[in-house]
């Protein structure tokens, strides 16, 4: 059965939870994948060869998505999260927004006839930050008002606003209150379809340049009826896990009648300067615990981030069946 309209059963289903994947790019490296690459997760496609039928790496990624989608995901991501127009054309053979285009098709088209239509895309944009790998700091120098988000996003954005197979926009682990505030002024012409925020949050439940979610919240309610109408869900993602449903519940608390979307990573520390995850903490709650005060506390959307594999999805997945 084809899908409804994603707008549509965020806001006339309310008791409906949707199954997101895991971290594609952690467990495309799992399995094997190079993603070592400034355009991290995006490499395999940009060679050649992955379009190839008999390509070893494009039966990776299928077989990955496949195993999310047994697990119980109904709603899937494009592994783009680092594939803007700037890290690509910088780094690839890829130098024309033509030919960044018929790129970005090509890995749409390919997620969407692999998982049929009955399943959620939504295009995966990753932060300014990830140009720069500072996800985790929310550090963008002296001058983050200056950046020219607008024009770091477009050529992604346009593309995602315009590709039929993709159903939901997704800002991901945005870490800095500057960049949060410039997407949230875009209005319907420049986002034209549903979309979300998921913030990059610490463990103290601040974003992490510091800013509050009180300040996040306030800054919202501010727009009032100025915001873009294709806003459907806010939410955090790649927050550690056992943070995770305590800053599901803050958020909660400040936007009580916005759909949220949370996917928290398994709670290893990333080191960017190694490319390494360390530290595997305990986990305080199983996820089934987590998942509860999650739907509890309005969430519509629930995975997994960075380290997170099918088998997490599987368990979010019976605990979503559960208790929504
Ligand atoms: C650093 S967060 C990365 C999110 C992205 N959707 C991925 O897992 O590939
Ligand atoms: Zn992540």
């Amino acid at each position: 059965m084809k899908r409804i309209p994603i707008k549509e059963l965020i806001v006339e289903h309310p008791g409906k939870v949707l199954i997101l994947d895991g971290g594609q790019g952690t467990e495309l490296e799992n399995r094997g994948i190079n993603i070592n690459s400034p355009v991290w997760s995006a490499a395999p496609f940009t060679s050649e060869s992955f379009w190839e039928p008999s390509s070893q790496e494009r039966k990776v990624v299928e077989e990955m998505y496949r195993d999310f989608m047994i697990a119980g995901a109904n709603i899937l991501m494009t592994i783009t999260y680092q594939a803007n127009f700037q890290s690509i054309s910088e780094n690839t053979s890829i130098k024309t927004l033509a030919a960044y285009k018929r790129f970005l098709d090509k890995i749409v088209s390919f997620t969407r006839e692999f998982i049929g239509e009955e399943r959620y895309l939504i295009g995966s944009i990753g932060p300014w930050a990830a140009h720069v790998s500072c996800e985790y700091t929310g550090d963008y120098g002296p001058h983050p008002e200056n950046i020219d988000y607008y024009g770091f996003f477009k050529p992604q954005l346009e593309n995602f606003n315009q590709n039929r197979d993709i159903d939901l926009i997704g800002f991901e682990t945005i870490p800095n209150f500057h960049e949060l505030k410039a997407i949230l002024s875009w209005d319907e012409d420049i986002i034209s379809k549903p979309f979300y925020i998921g913030l990059s949050v610490d463990d103290n439940s601040l974003l992490r340049d510091g800013t509050t979610l009180e300040e996040i919240s306030v800054h919202i309610k501010g727009l009032g009826n100025k915001i873009n109408k294709n806003l459907l869900l806010m939410g955090v993602n790649c927050v550690s896990f056992n943070q995770s449903a305590l800053i599901l519940k803050m958020l909660h608390e400040h936007l009580p009648g916005m759909p949220l979307l949370v996917y928290p990573n398994s709670g290893e520390i990333y080191n960017p300067k190694e490319k390494t995850w360390h530290r595997p903490t305990n986990k305080l709650d199983d996820w089934e615990t987590t998942v509860k005060k999650f739907v509890d506390n309005g969430a519509r959307i629930i995975g997994g981030c960075c380290r997170t594999s099918p088998k997490d999805i599987a368990e979010i997945a019976s605990a979503v069946d559960k208790y929504s």
